[in-house]
């Protein structure tokens, strides 16, 4: 039996945890799970998934694989209070937005590291996750990272630079998503539509728009012309969305995510 430790337990930790258990990747009892000092959420945790949260010391030694899960901020604590409770064997998966991988080597010692960026939709399945590796990582321990993310949605392996980039698209995405679906709420019930009504089209819509894109041949630009007919609803709202600078909003969102996530780096 394999022991897969978590350090942290937040969000992000618990939708690997649920994406991994769902799709039979480990069971419950092959997660370890830890934090910093929330008893209460621990608690939950284990209620609720049957993973491990009270368990020996000898736990951090035994690890087959180690996952970063806290917080950038927290990480050189965090990472302090590990390096002398683990094995040189033992493998690092981190999590952590910014923070690179020669950071984590520098504290917990020259092992094989995979620093992954996923998102919450790991939860069910549906993650879109960038990873990048260190040269300790044998080819096996490679495929064994990759499959792990595939397990809980689509991975795709980058430059360690480029994870930055990654983590202000698909990282923090699916919040700019829920941020536009709050939106679309708030203004279709002023339109004459129940709430619940707008969050049935909508979500329908954005999962139907994203599957046309993954099967259409035709660029986002082509298929947005097939629904702007001229002098249409389309191309007034569009024309809307050019007058409050649309593209900037998006440039600017994406250029502070991804400077915010160089800049956790340093602390
Ligand atoms: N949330 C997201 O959508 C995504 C997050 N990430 C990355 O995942 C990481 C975790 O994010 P998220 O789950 O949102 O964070 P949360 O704030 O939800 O959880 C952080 C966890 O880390 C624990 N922790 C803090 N310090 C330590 C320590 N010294 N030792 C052990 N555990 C510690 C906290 O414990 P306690 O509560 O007891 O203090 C808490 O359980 C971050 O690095 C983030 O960049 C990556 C992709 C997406
Ligand atoms: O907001 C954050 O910093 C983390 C990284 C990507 C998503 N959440």
């Amino acid at each position: 039996m394999k022991k897969i430790l978590f350090i942290g337990a937040g969000s992000m930790a618990e939708a690997l945890i649920q994406g991994w258990i769902k799709e039979k990747v480990f069971t419950p009892q092959e997660i370890y799970v830890t934090n910093r000092s929330d008893k209460e959420r621990l608690q939950f945790l284990q209620e609720t998934y049957g993973v491990h949260c009270l368990f020996d010391q000898a736990i951090y030694k035994e690890a087959d694989l180690i996952i970063l899960a806290m917080k950038p901020k927290d990480a050189i604590a965090a990472m302090c209070d590990l390096q002398s409770k683990i094995t040189e064997q033992s493998a690092i998966l981190s999590i952590l937005a910014g923070i690179a991988i020669t950071t984590i080597t520098e504290y917990l010692g020259n092992r094989p590291v995979a620093r992954v960026m996923p998102n919450t939709s790991a939860t069910i399945g549906m993650s879109a996750s960038g990873i990048a590796f260190n040269n300790e990582v044998s080819s096996g321990q490679r495929i064994m990272f990759l499959q792990l993310l595939e397990a809980v949605g689509s991975v795709i392996e980058v430059d360690e630079d480029q994870l930055h980039a990654v983590t202000a698209l698909s990282g923090s995405g699916p919040a700019y998503i829920y941020y536009l679906m709050e939106a679309f709420e708030r203004v279709g019930t002023k339109v004459g539509l129940s709430k619940d009504t707008v969050r049935l089209l909508m979500t329908q819509t954005l999962a139907g728009t994203a599957e046309m894109l993954k099967q259409s041949v035709d660029e986002p630009d082509v298929l947005r012309k097939k629904v702007t007919s001229p002098g249409g609803t389309t191309e007034a709202g569009i024309q809307a969305l050019e007058q409050y600078q649309f593209n900037e909003a998006i440039e600017a969102c994406i250029k502070e995510a991804e400077a915010r996530s160089r800049s956790l780096a340093n602390g």
